[in-house]
């Protein structure tokens, strides 16, 4: 297998109905076994670039595609749709949109895809518990996924693709409904499934939690890839702001505190980073 999980090349797409492509001469790679965050601002072709790497762009939406987009070192073009429901893991933006609509509870919701898949019934079971207990959601196991609230049934959409074990994961906006508590708790899974050697490619407005998780970041400013890099190298840089980024508070506050004379060193992502820049003493005072 390529070390690179995902290889998008000169990718530009046009919807049917559209006059502009919404991606245009996109390249990038994500290796295998890293988080790659997608961020921009609105309309800016984040989700049209994760409906690409699923196939829902062309096969779906149909429109004009050139260039290419390698999954796992197999060129989409060439992948029917039972291959990539296994390799790629789909979270979308709407939970809604997630949800079956034919299972009456989580449990089913969540071996609702893994019955698809064949796996043995035994497994499955196995399989639901751990990621019911894992995800906290055993208390709503029992409950119909459309009674619950918006949030509970992000963090149900993201499950029932995690527990599907797919090497790639796609996963656009999951944490737009949810309080702090549950926004740490679906990171806390994300970086899970990365450190267990998953791909995960996240378009998150979350860019504390990007700062902080992510190993690669990818700029899009009307369809094109204006900037690829850590957080450490596009979160600072005053252009990333200047394409329609929100950048981290982290970074926000240096700027400030850095105008007003305050010697800040290094490049600090996070809060608990900058009071560490600027050490115990001023930092106490
Ligand atoms: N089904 C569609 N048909 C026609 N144009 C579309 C369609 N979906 C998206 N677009 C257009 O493609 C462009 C990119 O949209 P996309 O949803 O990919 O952006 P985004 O970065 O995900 O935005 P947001 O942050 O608002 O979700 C926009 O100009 C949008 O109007």
């Amino acid at each position: 297998m390529s070390a690179d999980a995902v290889e998008v090349t000169g990718l530009t797409y046009t919807y049917p109905t559209a006059e502009e492509p919404s991606l245009r001469d996109v390249s990038l790679r994500v290796p295998t076994g890293t988080m790659c965050a997608v961020v921009g601002a609105n309309g800016a072709g984040k989700t049209t670039l994760c409906h690409a790497l699923r196939g829902f762009v062309p096969n779906f939406y149909k429109g004009e595609l050139t260039g290419s987009v390698r999954v796992l070192g197999t060129d989409l073009a060439e992948t029917d749709g039972d291959d990539l429901a296994r390799t790629v893991g789909y979270v979308f933006a709407n939970p809604f949109t997630q949800m079956s609509g034919i299972t009456s509870t989580v449990f089913d919701e969540l071996a609702f895809g893994l019955g698809n898949l064949g796996v043995p019934p035994l497994e499955i079971r196995e399989r639901v518990e751990e990621m019911l207990e894992r995800a906290r959601l055993t208390e709503l196991r029992d409950r119909h996924p459309f009674q619950l609230s918006g949030g509970q049934q992000q963090r149900v959409a993201l499950a029932s693709v995690l527990v599907m074990n797919q090497p790639l994961l796609v996963i656009d906006e999951p944490t737009s409904q949810l309080d702090p508590q549950s926004t740490d708790e679906v990171f806390t899974l994300i970086t899970q499934a990365r450190d267990a050697g998953r791909t995960i490619v996240l378009v998150e407005h979350a860019m504390e939690h990007v700062a902080e998780h992510a190993d690669l970041v990818v700029v899009l400013d009307a369809g094109r890839v204006v900037a690829t890099g850590t957080p450490a190298e596009i979160f600072p840089d005053p252009a990333t702001a200047a394409h329609g980024v929100r950048v981290p508070e982290a970074v926000r506050l240096t700027g400030e505190l850095r105008q007003r004379g305050v010697d800040v060193p290094g490049a600090p992502l996070t809060i608990p980073a900058l009071a560490a820049a600027l050490g115990p003493t001023r930092a106490g005072q």
